[in-house]
């Protein structure tokens, strides 16, 4: 992503040297940031790659331009997320596509497919968790993604893949998608219950969008956390959330 939680991220990741493929829908977003990330890190670390994540086949087309460029691929962060005007397109970008971008990244990181191994990250929001009546397919298809990150999570385990998957979900963080709860043209019927939604908001506190990056560095770095699903909130900053055990 070239701004909000997205941009945050690459730039903690170019901080650790990592070179960084950025891609998103918005041209002149991801122009800017390109600009400002060659300025600070260098031309030859980062590229950006305009593309639909809804896309497939752009989608696999920037993976690809990614491998070719930079040698291979160890972390992919699935970030992409909008809300709820549209509830079919709001399904394909923040689910649809984070289960395509996690099959992609599988197909260029798992061992299964003679590679070396990496680290998947789907963003999932604390929606997932405290559902929202402003919001309910939007919630809906954050629950999808915790529900398929771990069961893939397992599958890698079982399946010796050598791939790290694992799930973010802030609370509230100040970034432009926040604004757009004030909009129609994103919160479609639901836009007439803003002012319960920034009761909410200021009920529960708004994070700086750096916080969330030191928690995907987290999930990053440390290579014990698998099938994991961090949650950041403003009461108790970053922390996981346990699930009773199966039992019999
Ligand atoms: N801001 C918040 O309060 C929270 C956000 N999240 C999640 O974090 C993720 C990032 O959100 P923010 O940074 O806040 O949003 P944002 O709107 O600031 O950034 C999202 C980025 O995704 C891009 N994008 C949207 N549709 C796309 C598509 N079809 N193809 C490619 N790129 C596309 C946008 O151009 C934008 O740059 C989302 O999945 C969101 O649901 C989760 C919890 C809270
Ligand atoms: C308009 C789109 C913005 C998207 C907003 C979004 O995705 C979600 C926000 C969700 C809710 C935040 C709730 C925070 C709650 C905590 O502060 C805490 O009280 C919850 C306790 C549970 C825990 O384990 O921390």
């Amino acid at each position: 992503g070239a701004q909000g939680i997205g941009r945050a991220v690459v730039q903690s990741l170019m901080q650790s040297r990592a070179q960084v493929a950025v891609v998103d829908l918005n041209r002149s977003c991801g122009d800017q940031c390109k600009s400002e990330l060659d300025s600070e890190f260098g031309a030859d670390c980062s590229i950006f790659l305009q593309c639909d994540v809804t896309d497939a086949d752009a989608l696999t087309a920037a993976f690809q331009t990614t491998v070719d460029r930079f040698g291979h691929l160890d972390i992919v962060i699935n970030n992409a997320g909008i809300n709820e005007k549209n509830w079919e397109k709001t399904i394909q970008v923040n689910l649809t596509s984070v289960i395509k971008g996690t099959y992609l990244g599988l197909e260029h990181m798992s061992k299964e497919y003679g590679k070396g191994g990496g680290s998947i990250i789907n963003v999932s929001s604390m929606a997932a968790f405290l559902h929202s009546p402003h919001q309910p397919v939007y919630t809906a298809t954050k629950h999808g993604v915790i529900g398929f990150s771990r069961a893939m999570a397992d599958a890698s385990s079982l399946g010796g893949y050598g791939v790290r998957i694992n799930v973010l979900c802030p609370a509230f963080v100040d970034t432009p998608l926040l604004l757009s709860v004030e909009h129609e043209d994103n919160m479609g019927k639901f836009v007439k219950f803003k002012d319960d939604f920034k009761k909410s908001m200021n009920h529960f506190g708004v994070l700086k969008p750096s916080l969330i990056a030191d928690g995907m560095m987290m999930l990053i770095t440390d290579d014990t956390i698998h099938g994991a699903v961090m949650k950041i909130t403003c009461s108790k900053g970053i922390h996981f959330h346990t699930y009773e055990p199966m039992s019999t």
